[in-house]
């Protein structure tokens, strides 16, 4: 992929926050995009980023934005970028993104407002990218000549729709999927879970995380029908069933999944090089923020570890391992992925650079 010719000025909102710590972190050297303006709440808006962003990566606050003035979240600072990516609050980020469309901006969310939107596209890059499309037809329902909405997953659904994908590319379409949880504490944000809640301790709730990974799973691994609308795996209905937990671990969300296939049951060996040989688009076409390997298969009994493997690719991938029978359905893994990188700014990086790649921007 060759560079544009002049950098994108890209804006971030909820730039303070735990996934805008990771989006300055990934853009302030990116060879396409060249951050322009950050916004977050009236509370942080008139201050220097590094005086409004409480930063918490090991990585150092990048020169180039500790002194930009942070800007509350009005479309008119923006209105130069080609790219707005999104790490708002839930509460706020619905009325905040429709107003940035509407201005003619491209929004590249994260928040859970719209994934379930009929015109917009539910996109993880490393599984479904051709959805972008999608966005042509927003604009024609919608009367935009110019903005759109994109969105990318929950961090839990993500870390499993990578594996799934690539077993149904491999064995056709899956039946039925069990998955269990145990999600890392900078999932719930900045600060998130209580230290008395969490330390030492295990809370087996998320608050529609469930019915979130139920759902979205559908709408990402299914096709667009000719008529431009999602068919959420119709074609072959999927059921699946999500328990989700909060551990004390710091980033990094495991899943044990359980799978049963429609056709012929595969063989551990076969599932583990369905694995390895998975290549994904954003692969491909050489974007620059896509991993070299989209899953690190593990052939230790006791890996992927948040602690240990998070890392692997600079957040990029998903971690599997541990491919074996399942008692109860065909087979069982375990995975794992950064929650705030792949789980949330890298795959938002990685679907404008798709949308850059394919004359989107
Ligand atoms: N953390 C994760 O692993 C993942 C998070 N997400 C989603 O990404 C989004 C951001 O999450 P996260 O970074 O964890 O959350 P944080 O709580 O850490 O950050 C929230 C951001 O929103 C801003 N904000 C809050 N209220 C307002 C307001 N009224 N107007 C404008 N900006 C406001 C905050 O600004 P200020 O500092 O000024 O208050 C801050 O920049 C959420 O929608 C979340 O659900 C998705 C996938 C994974
Ligand atoms: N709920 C996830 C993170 C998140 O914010 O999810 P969503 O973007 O779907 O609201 C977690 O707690 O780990």
């Amino acid at each position: 992929m060759a560079p544009p010719q002049a950098p994108i000025k890209v804006g971030v909102l909820g730039a303070t926050g735990t996934v805008g710590q990771r989006f300055i972190e990934l853009l302030a050297t990116h060879p396409y995009f060249e951050i322009h303006a950050l916004g977050a709440s009236a509370r942080s808006a008139g201050k220097k980023y590094v005086d409004a962003t409480k930063w918490k990566l090991v990585s150092q606050i990048p020169e180039s934005v500790k002194g930009m003035i942070v800007q509350e979240c009005k479309p008119e600072p923006f209105a130069e970028c080609g790219v707005v990516f999104s790490g708002l609050d839930h509460d706020v980020a619905g009325d905040i993104e429709v107003a940035f469309r509407a201005a003619g901006l491209n929004v590249f969310s994260n928040a859970k407002n719209y994934r379930r939107d009929p015109l917009v596209p539910l996109m993880v890059p490393l599984v479904n990218p051709d959805h972008i499309s999608v966005v042509r037809h927003q604009q024609q329902e919608l009367k935009l000549s110019k903005g759109y909405i994109v969105c990318n997953a929950n961090c839990s659904t993500t870390a499993i729709v990578v594996p799934l994908k690539a077993l149904e590319v491999a064995f056709g379409p899956l039946k039925t999927v069990m998955v269990t949880t145990l999600q890392a504490i900078s999932g719930a944000g900045y600060p998130g879970v209580s230290s008395l809640d969490i330390l030492g301790n295990v809370v087996p709730y998320i608050g529609g995380e469930e019915e979130k990974i139920e759902w979205e799973t559908k709408k990402i691994l299914g096709g667009v029908n000719p008529d431009n609308s999602f068919d959420l795996h119709a074609s072959a209905p999927l059921k699946i069933s999500a328990n989700c937990n909060r551990v004390p671990v710091i980033d990094g969300h495991l899943a044990c999944v359980s799978v049963e296939f429609s056709g012929k049951k595969p063989s551990v060996a076969e599932i583990e090089k369905a694995f390895t040989d998975f290549v994904t688009e954003p692969q491909t076409l050489g974007t620059p923020s896509a991993p070299k390997r989209a899953i690190v298969l593990h052939d230790a009994p006791d890996r992927p570890q948040p602690r240990l493997d998070c890392d692997l690719e600079k957040g990029a991938c998903v971690s599997v391992g541990r491919v074996r029978e399942c008692g109860v359905l065909d087979a069982k893994f375990v995975c794992l992925l950064d929650n705030v990188r792949l789980g949330a700014a890298t795959s938002s990086v990685i679907n404008a650079e798709v949308a850059a790649e394919k004359g989107y921007l």
